[in-house]
């Protein structure tokens, strides 16, 4: 039995990342099909777009499970916020469209 060649195995590999990748996009959409909720739910109630509490306790614990999978926690944070910040402007926008059909 002969060895891959590297061209195989960054084939395999280039492979896994494809299917990875894919996970994450349907994995972010299902997150903002959440948020969006969210944020429909706040402007009917008149709630402010960003909570920072909530934000705080779900960075503590994302650097915790980024350490514990061996994932460098300042990306994890990273990540975290530039998504927040995203849902965070979705919000917003939200809410100003309900107070202009009001
Ligand atoms: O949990 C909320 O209150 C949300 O609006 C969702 C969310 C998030 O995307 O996780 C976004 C903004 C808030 O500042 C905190 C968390």
């Amino acid at each position: 039995m002969t060895s891959p060649t590297p061209e195989e195995r960054l084939g395999r590999l280039r492979s896994s990342i494809d299917n990875i990748d894919a996970a994450l996009v349907h994995m972010l959409a299902e997150r903002f099909r959440c948020t969006q909720e969210v944020g429909q739910l706040k402007a009917e109630h008149a709630m402010p777009p960003a909570d920072p509490a909530r934000e705080a306790r779900q960075i503590a614990r994302l650097r915790s499970l980024a350490e514990a999978a061996n994932l460098d926690p300042e990306f994890a944070e990273k990540w975290f916020n530039f998504v927040v910040a995203e849902v965070i402007q979705h919000h917003t926008a939200i809410a100003a469209d309900s107070r202009d059909e009001a």
